[in-house]
């Protein structure tokens, strides 16, 4: 068996050396981790769907490993971390460990964890430049008034920070209801977002699907009737688009503002130009495939094969 970076340096000459791919996923019937799998087998990659939950670390300064099922994970070109909303400390842990090795992790564990808390990614994005809708930060603050003012007053969205597939995302149509929604989640100890509604959207948004430099694919998906929350999980409906030049590159910006490669990125058309509202590190394939008909698992495996052999694993990004 070949070490890792004796390997790597015959994949430099030659691209076309089929890869060993692990796709770090909690389930192997998932649309996304089943996409992948014979896509790269289409493509002639060995790919190993591995539980990252079920996998145990070893630490070491000379040798580090990953155990799986009894067996170190060894020799891999390069994995896909699928990892869960709820499962973000332990998977970037298996990621980070698999980058320590120096197998080409598609996004960096880093990354991840950043775009897993939304006042971390929004205020990158900030940083950046980039247009996001007004939003306010709390946690315990006795100055309500004063957080729904930053906003322009109701109505406003009200967002518990570790949410997901639209679940914690409230909106407020006045202010006595802002007021009381907010106190409730203070009551519970939560960290929330308050953020200006886009009411022009109409319930739609938009996701961009990046892969490396590129926007691959891109859906608009529409709340179902009386819903302002137009995720796919709340019975919202997907259909493809057609991106403006300038949401093709705030997309393809904002991923890189996060360091991830693979990024499913979510705006909103609002009456002051284009906002975004998140980056997702781990974007499904399902909704997007569909509704576009691109095949989207290709790209993503097209991706490794150009640069998984010269990609270097350390993240540069120092925030
Ligand atoms: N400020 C806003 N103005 C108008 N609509 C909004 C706003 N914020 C969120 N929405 C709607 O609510 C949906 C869910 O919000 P968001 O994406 O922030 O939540 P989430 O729980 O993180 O969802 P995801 O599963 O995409 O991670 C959005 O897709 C959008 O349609
Ligand atoms: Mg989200
Ligand atoms: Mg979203």
């Amino acid at each position: 068996m070949l070490g890792n970076r004796f390997y790597k340096v015959i994949r430099k000459n030659n691209l076309n050396l089929p890869m060993k791919i692990a796709i770090l996923s909690e389930d192997a019937s998932l649309y996304s981790t089943k996409r992948l799998k014979e896509t790269g087998e289409a493509r002639s990659h060995d790919i190993k769907v591995i539980n990252y939950l079920r996998c145990y670390i070893n630490i070491a300064s000379h040798k580090h490993s990953i155990i799986s099922l009894h067996q170190p994970l060894e020799n891999f070109d390069a994995i896909i971390p699928r990892i869960g909303a709820l499962r973000t400390f332990y998977g970037t842990a298996v990621v980070r460990q698999f980058e320590m090795m120096g197998v080409f992790s598609v996004n960096q564990s880093q990354a991840i964890s950043r775009s897993r808390d939304k006042l971390r990614c929004l205020q990158i994005l900030a940083r950046h430049g980039i247009g996001l809708p007004v939003t306010g930060f709390a946690h315990d603050t006795e100055d309500i008034d004063g957080l729904i003012e930053t906003v322009g007053g109701a109505p406003l969205v009200i967002k518990l920070l570790e949410g997901t597939q639209g679940i914690g995302v409230v909106l407020a149509e006045t202010y006595q209801a802002a007021k009381s929604v907010i106190e409730a989640f203070r009551g519970l100890n939560a960290n929330i977002l308050v953020q200006e509604y886009i009411k022009e959207a109409k319930g739609a948004d938009i996701r961009c699907f990046v892969v490396g430099d590129k926007v691959v694919a891109a859906m608009k998906r529409q709340g179902a009737e009386g819903e302002f929350r137009s995720n796919l999980h709340r019975g919202g409906k997907a259909e493809g688009i057609k991106l403006t030049p300038e949401e093709r590159s705030t997309a393809v910006r904002s991923a890189n503002a996060m360091g991830l490669k693979v990024a499913g990125v979510d705006l909103l058309r609002s009456n002051h130009g284009l906002v975004i509202m998140e980056v997702n590190s781990s974007p499904g394939l399902e909704g997007i495939e569909k509704a576009t008909g691109v095949d989207v698992a290709d790209k993503i495996i097209e991706f490794i094969e150009k640069n998984a052999a010269t990609a270097k694993t350390t993240d540069r990004i120092k925030y």
